[in-house]
């Protein structure tokens, strides 16, 4: 299979309300993609839909071959930050082993096999020696790391990540742009939301542009999408960022309707 995600004139949203449409596209098997746009152009929901828990409101989408409820054994995703609730009394070696549920089913004991591969996720994210301790009581950066670890544990064919790198340091961050690349060399498809156009340079071979709709209510659609050199351009960027200014300091985007 040459593509992990085929969509076509697909659209998606919430409650029979449309939020993203008119994506017509096809990401490579083992491509990293950039998902970038303004706050509400789409992305989050976009992820959603390819997991099969945002609306598919028109068009047809195929995930790694098959559709998005069939897949998602074989999808790993790492959720917005603030959707995460971490007041919950769990340990990090239960966070990360309910990334093994959806594959085997909540009833079914995880065994030696799930435990060694809890053990290796969080080995691979930097956490060993942190199974035991309470989710709640990790920094920010290394929850996220967790969250990862929890997303990477079932071995998955297609991870999407949603904005990982907001709020995370330096020495996060690295790790995290370390991994993803090592994910791809390893032949994972990854999808990723991010503002930071350095990240998407360092990390991601094609770029997704999704540029908001002229009034709010209105769904979001692409504005470019390519290999990174092609829709990567400051055209593109500032065609999806259309009614804002587009600073590109520092290769990060900057708008003024931004409030993250
Ligand atoms: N669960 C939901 N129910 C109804 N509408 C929603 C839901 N989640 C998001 N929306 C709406 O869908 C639109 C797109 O939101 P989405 O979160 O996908 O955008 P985004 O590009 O990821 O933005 P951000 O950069 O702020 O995360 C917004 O208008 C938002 O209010």
């Amino acid at each position: 299979m040459s593509e992990a995600i085929s969509l076509r004139n697909a659209a998606f949203g919430y409650a029979g309300a449309t939020r993203v449409e008119g994506l017509t596209l096809d990401v490579p098997s083992g491509s990293a993609v950039a998902l970038i746009g303004p706050n509400g152009s789409g992305k989050s929901t976009l992820l959603r839909g390819i997991l099969g828990l945002a609306e598919r409101t028109a068009g047809t989408i195929t995930v790694l071959g098959t559709t998005p409820e069939r897949a998602r054994p074989r999808v790993g995703s790492l959720p917005q930050a603030d959707t995460r609730d971490a007041t919950l009394p769990i340990t990090v070696r239960q966070v990360v082993t309910m990334g093994l549920y959806r594959s085997r089913g909540a009833l079914r004991p995880i065994g030696g096999g799930g435990r060694a591969a809890v053990a290796s996720a969080l080995a691979r994210v930097g956490l060993d020696g942190f199974a035991g301790r309470r989710f709640g009581e990790l920094s920010g950066g290394q929850q996220q790391r967790a969250i990862l670890a929890r997303a990477l544990v079932a071995d998955p064919a297609l991870l999407l990540l949603d904005e990982p790198f907001n709020g995370l340091d330096r020495e996060n961050r690295d790790v995290l742009l370390e991994l993803v690349r090592e994910l791809r060399a390893e032949g994972r498809t990854v999808l990723v939301s991010t503002h930071d156009l350095e990240i998407a340079k360092e990390a991601c071979t094609h770029a997704l542009l999704l540029a908001s709709g002229h009034r709010p209510e209105q769904p979001g659609h692409p504005a470019a999408f390519g290999p990174l050199d092609e829709a990567l351009t400051l055209d593109h960027v500032q065609h999806a960022f259309h009614d804002t200014t587009v600073e590109l300091d520092h290769h990060t985007v900057t708008t003024t309707r931004e409030t993250e």
